[in-house]
Order: C-alpha cells, then sequence, then structure tokens
C-alpha cells in the first residue's frame, strides 16, 4: 500500500491532487519523474552513480539506494508514470527531526533554459543561496509529544535571513525550538558533535568534494535528520547525512565543484561555531509564523 511520506520537509509534495513520492511499508521511497529533462537526467544520474565502481562506500552511503525505475499509480491521479525507486531515508525514524539545505549559492546547471536560469537566480538572490552559499528548503523539528513537529510554512522558509539559518540550525539541536526564549543547544554535542555525528560526515563529505571533479552537484540538498527521543534516552541519535535531488547534476569535466565545496564548507563553519560557542545565540526570539 503506497501511501504520502510524513517527513517530507522541501520539494513537490503529494496531496490535494499534486503530484509527489509515495512511500511503501517496506522502506522504498517512489518519486515521480518529471516530465522535462528533470526525470530523465536524475534517472541518469542515479543508474550511472550506482553502477559506478570507483565510488567508495564511505561516500556512497550518503546518497540513497536505487533500485531502479517503476510504473505506478501518480499521486495526482494522472494515471501511469514513472517512478525513481529509491531508500526511504526516513524508514527507521520514529519522529525524525528532518532539515533540507540546498547546497550552492548557485542552484542552475549551465545547460538550463534561459527562463529556467533566470527563476532559479531570483530565488538565489532573494535567499541566503548568495550570501551563504546554501538556503534552508525545509524542516521539521520533533519537540515533545504533546508540541509534536515545528514544520513552517515553505513561505516563512524561503524568507529566512542569514541570522534566521543561524538561528535555526541551534533551534534544530535545542529541546525547546519553538521558545521565545534562546535556543538551548542542548543537542549540539550528541547530534552535530562526535565522532560520528553530523560535523564529522559533513566534513567526510568534503573530503571527497575537495577531490572529485567528475560531478557537478547543482541544486542538490544535504538532508540532516536525527532522532530526538532516542538521544533522550541515551541511546544513539542516528544522526544522518545523505544527499538527494540530483535532477541538475552536470559533468564535471575535470574541474572541481566549487559551487557545492564553498556551500558546504559554509554549513560546516556554522554547525562548528554552534559546537564551540552552544550560548551564543545571534538572534533572540523566535521565527513562529503569526497564528
Ligand atoms: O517552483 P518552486 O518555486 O516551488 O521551485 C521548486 C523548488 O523549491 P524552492 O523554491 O527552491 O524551495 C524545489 O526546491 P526544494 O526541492 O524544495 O529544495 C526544487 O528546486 C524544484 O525544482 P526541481 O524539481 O528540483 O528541479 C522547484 O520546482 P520547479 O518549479 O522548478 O518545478
Ligand atoms: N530517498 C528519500 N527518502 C526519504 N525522503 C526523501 C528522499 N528523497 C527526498 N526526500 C524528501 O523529499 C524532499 C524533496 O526531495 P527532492 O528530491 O529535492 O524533490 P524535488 O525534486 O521535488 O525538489 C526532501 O526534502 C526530503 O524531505
Amino acid at each position: 500500500m503506497l501511501k504520502i511520506p510524513s517527513h517530507q520537509v522541501a520539494g513537490h509534495q503529494a496531496g490535494d491532487g499534486m503530484l509527489g513520492p509515495l512511500v511503501d511499508d517496506s522502506g522504498r521511497f517512489y518519486k515521480p519523474l518529471q516530465s522535462d529533462a528533470r526525470g530523465s537526467q536524475e534517472v541518469a544520474f542515479y543508474t550511472s552513480f550506482s553502477s559506478n565502481t570507483r565510488i567508495p562506500d564511505h561516500i556512497r552511503r550518503f546518497f540513497p539506494i536505487f533500485y531502479g525505475t517503476q510504473l505506478l499509480e501518480a499521486s495526482d491521479g494522472s494515471g501511469l508514470l514513472p517512478h525513481l525507486v529509491l531508500q526511504d531515508l526516513a524508514f527507521n525514524f520514529v519522529h525524525p527531526s528532518v532539515m533540507d539545505v540546498k547546497i550552492g549559492s548557485r542552484t542552475w546547471n549551465p545547460l538550463a533554459s534561459e527562463d529556467y536560469i533566470q527563476k532559479c537566480l531570483k530565488k538565489d538572490r532573494e535567499t541566503t543561496s548568495l550570501p551563504l552559499g546554501f538556503r534552508i528548503a525545509g524542516f521539521q523539528i520533533y519537540e515533545n509529544k504533546e508540541s509534536g513537529f515545528w514544520k513552517p510554512d515553505r513561505k516563512l522558509v524561503m524568507g529566512f535571513t542569514v541570522d534566521d539559518v543561524r538561528s535555526v540550525l541551534r533551534k534544530f539541536v535545542s529541546s525547546n525550538p519553538c521558545s521565545d526564549s534562546d535556543p538551548d543547544c542542548s543537542f549540539a554535542s550528541i547530534v552535530y558533535g562526535g565522532s560520528t555525528g553530523i560535523l564529522a560526515q559533513l566534513l567526510e563529505l568534503k573530503a571527497w568534494f575537495e577531490d572529485q571533479t567528475t560531478l557537478h552537484f547543482y541544486s542538490c540538498s544535504v538532508i540532516m535528520m536525527y532522532e530526538k527521543e532516542a538521544a533522550l534516552e541515551g541511546r544513539t541519535s542516528g544522526a544522518e547525512v545523505k544527499l538527494v535531488d540530483f535532477a541538475h547534476v552536470a559533468e564535471g569535466k575535470g574541474v572541481i565543484d566549487h559551487n557545492f565545496l564553498g556551500g558546504l564548507c559554509s554549513l560546516i563553519k556554522l554547525v562548528s561555531e554552534i559546537l564551540t560557542s552552544p550560548d551564543e545565540c545571534p538572534i533572540k526570539g523566535g521565527l513562529r509564523e503569526p497564528e
């Protein structure tokens, strides 16, 4: 039985007659192919990447496992459509806090149409993509049993300033994400820190990007996830970094992916700052939506 994913935080979403991804009960995530070049480009990426023996295992684990494509009844009721069959990254989580960070100051592939480039340029200029080299595309933060998740509207997220981004990266690892008081960053060391935490994983990814010159990852997202309840119970937080959205990957032609690498370094810097000074909140107050 296919259903709408409970923990999707950005991108095209199913529901209300819209076309979006679906999940099943066995841990698979079905992403419909967009009818334009994006769909075929993402299939081409996964097909070539999954058979590329030069990708080391410690890097491959950042990517969802690819199980091919499958014709499925689309979520918008338009009939049978080809879907990418991927590993559902949220499958093993109960109440995952998830953040989608779109990396790069430039989110368009140089081969894109002029109209598409203009549309992306506008968003890159109006968001933190330009000043920070990345923007938060969406997130959900689990607070507790009573309040559930804080999952702000896309409009609020797209309006984030650099200070908002710094603040949300703190809230993401705080027990009081929705409070008007300073985020306590009480999960920072267990989620961002440690030998297997998010910072260590981002640094591992960075080392690969400092080296690889075959692919340029435009408009690709880093997904950061962890389980707050597991961390509270003293178990591992299961902090994970993954990469998604490969519809705009281009050939690297022997050149470092400066666009991705720059954004990744910027994200690493902000996460590191939280670990070194968890008490210094850059801005006070909350980012809650108006009632
Ligand atoms: O149209 P929008 O403004 O919702 O843009 C979508 C983006 O939302 P954003 O505004 O960047 O948060 C959306 O970004 P996220 O996945 O939310 O990070 C995608 O970039 C999407 O394009 P594509 O399917 O990846 O080629 C974009 O969709 P298209 O409009 O290009 O189909
Ligand atoms: N393999 C996956 N498993 C679980 N969730 C995923 C997976 N791929 C994407 N997502 C969720 O869907 C969102 C949008 O994915 P993305 O591939 O960027 O879609 P789009 O091309 O529509 O922008 C991500 O922010 C994440 O929450």
